[in-house]
């Protein structure tokens, strides 16, 4: 098979940009699972539109749910800019059949809404969704009550034989492998006869961050649920049965997405401002306003949004990432150019994600001729002066993202398949362009 190389940009200035990031995957698609399961019409004002996003709404229209794309609309409220209708099913529908894609978001949330269709939902997927844990999810609703079929290792391609209503109550897992699991359960639980109530058995669950962001936006649907962060029961989360609102919502901008922008501030010795950075969020990509200013950058709210600074100089870092796992490649491109080394612990769970990004990334900048080791629950990396090569990226978005960071510092690098990026943020390579362009970037 030929690859496809995309040559990374150099930086031969320091970067002076402001951006506007797509909005947020993780918002995206809790606000389309929540919509489709709400008693009433919904509003989703600047979605992502990306493969993941589009994975999910394609698989909510196979269910029977109405998804408008509007461009402009003028239906009040927020502004002009991409606006989605969502008008639910009331009965979900089967036989359909959905593609998750490597889309977690997709793979874990859509099947627990799949029992309440009315027949059967054949489910499938990239070869890696075969790989990733799901039995969080699958063993959790047979024991609630629900019939699936899966490949014999409780994977996919799998079939749910929705019956239109589900019992639901008390489950037992293990979500040590991925906080998705709880997320999935109780986004669909509040529809469940008697909810749900979803105890965590395993090892502490990561990306904590990722479950406040159920629990807020089930909140805001209308569902009542108690939950650790207020106090609750540890690794116990219970949603209550009921109805959910329909709701007018803006999609935040993906901050995770902005985690390589701010990294060519600090490794140019830039400024890059983020557009319209929430002052209050549960998106894991805030913690960058921490880790960066630790690894040698400063940060400021101004009236365009958050405004990143860098000297160039950058230092190594000691940091657990298992709340902000999602984060960890772009901040190892950032580490192995910085001034000394760093040690990223706590991200075990990321042999799971879209490739295993533990052996992926050390393998990439090692071979550039950096000195990166794996250790039982992450990374250690030691700076060395790195040289060009073919960065490959394993159908993984943050891997490329990450080379082309190292790129900006390093010539010659060559990033296979940088249209992976489409995962989450399509016009990667464009925006990366106009970042460096001053002209454009003055936009
Ligand atoms: O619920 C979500 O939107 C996500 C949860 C996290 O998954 P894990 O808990 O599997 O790391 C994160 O890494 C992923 O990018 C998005
Ligand atoms: C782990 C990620 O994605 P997914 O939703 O596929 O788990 C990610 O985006 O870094």
């Amino acid at each position: 098979m030929t690859e496809t190389l995309w040559p990374a940009p150099v930086a031969t200035t320091a970067v002076d940009a402001t951006v506007t990031i797509p909005g947020s995957k993780s918002v995206t698609n809790r606000a389309l699972i929540l919509a489709a399961l709400a008693g009433e019409p919904s509003w989703v004002r600047r979605p992502l539109r990306s493969r993941d996003s589009q994975l999910m709404a394609d698989g909510l229209r196979a269910l029977g749910v109405g998804i408008e794309e509007r461009v402009n609309n003028s239906s009040g409220g927020t502004g002009g800019g991409e606006a989605w209708r969502i008008i639910p099913a009331g009965q979900l529908r089967g036989p359909a059949r959905v593609d998750v894609g490597n889309a977690g978001t997709v793979m874990r949330f859509l099947p627990p809404l799949a029992v309440l269709a009315d027949g059967p939902v054949h489910f499938d997927g990239d070869p890696r969704s075969y790989e990733r844990p799901q039995h969080g999810v699958i063993d959790s609703l047979r024991a609630l009550g629900a019939r699936i079929e899966d490949d014999g290792r409780g994977g996919f391609p799998l079939t749910v034989h929705g019956t239109g209503a589900l019992d639901g109550g008390t489950v037992e897992l293990d979500a040590s492998s991925s906080s998705q699991f709880v997320s999935a359960l109780l986004l669909s639980g509040a529809r469940y006869n008697q909810g749900v109530e979803i105890r965590n058995v395993g090892g502490p669950v990561p990306s904590l961050p990722h479950i406040r962001m159920t629990v807020d936006m089930l909140r805001l649907a209308g569902a009542q649920v108690d939950a650790p962060q207020d106090g609750g029961e540890k690794d116990v989360w219970r949603v209550t049965p009921g109805a959910l609102l329909g709701r007018d919502l803006v999609v935040e901008p993906d901050l995770s997405n902005a985690a390589p922008f701010f990294a060519a501030a600090l490794v140019t010795g830039g400024r890059v401002t983020v557009r319209d950075w929430p002052k209050h969020t549960t998106q894991p990509g805030d913690q960058l306003r921490e880790i960066y200013t630790r690894m040698g950058g400063s940060c400021r709210f101004t009236d365009d949004g958050l405004e990143f600074s860098g000297t160039g100089v950058i230092h190594g870092i000691e940091a657990d990432l298992h709340d902000v796992g999602e984060l960890t490649p772009v901040i190892a491109a950032v580490a192995a150019l910085a001034d000394s080394e760093s040690h990223l612990s706590g991200i075990a769970h990321l042999r799971l994600h879209e490739t295993d990004r533990l052996a992926a990334l050390a393998k990439e900048i090692n071979d550039l001729g950096g000195d990166v080791s794996e250790t039982e629950d992450g990374l250690r990396i030691r700076p060395r002066p790195l040289h060009g090569g073919v960065f490959h990226t394993y159908e993984d978005h943050r891997l490329a993202t990450a080379a082309a960071v190292l790129g900006l510092a390093v010539p010659g690098i060559q990033v296979e398949n940088v249209a992976t990026t489409a995962k989450t943020l399509p016009d990667f390579p464009a925006m990366w362009a106009a970042l460096l362009d001053p002209t454009a970037a003055r936009d």
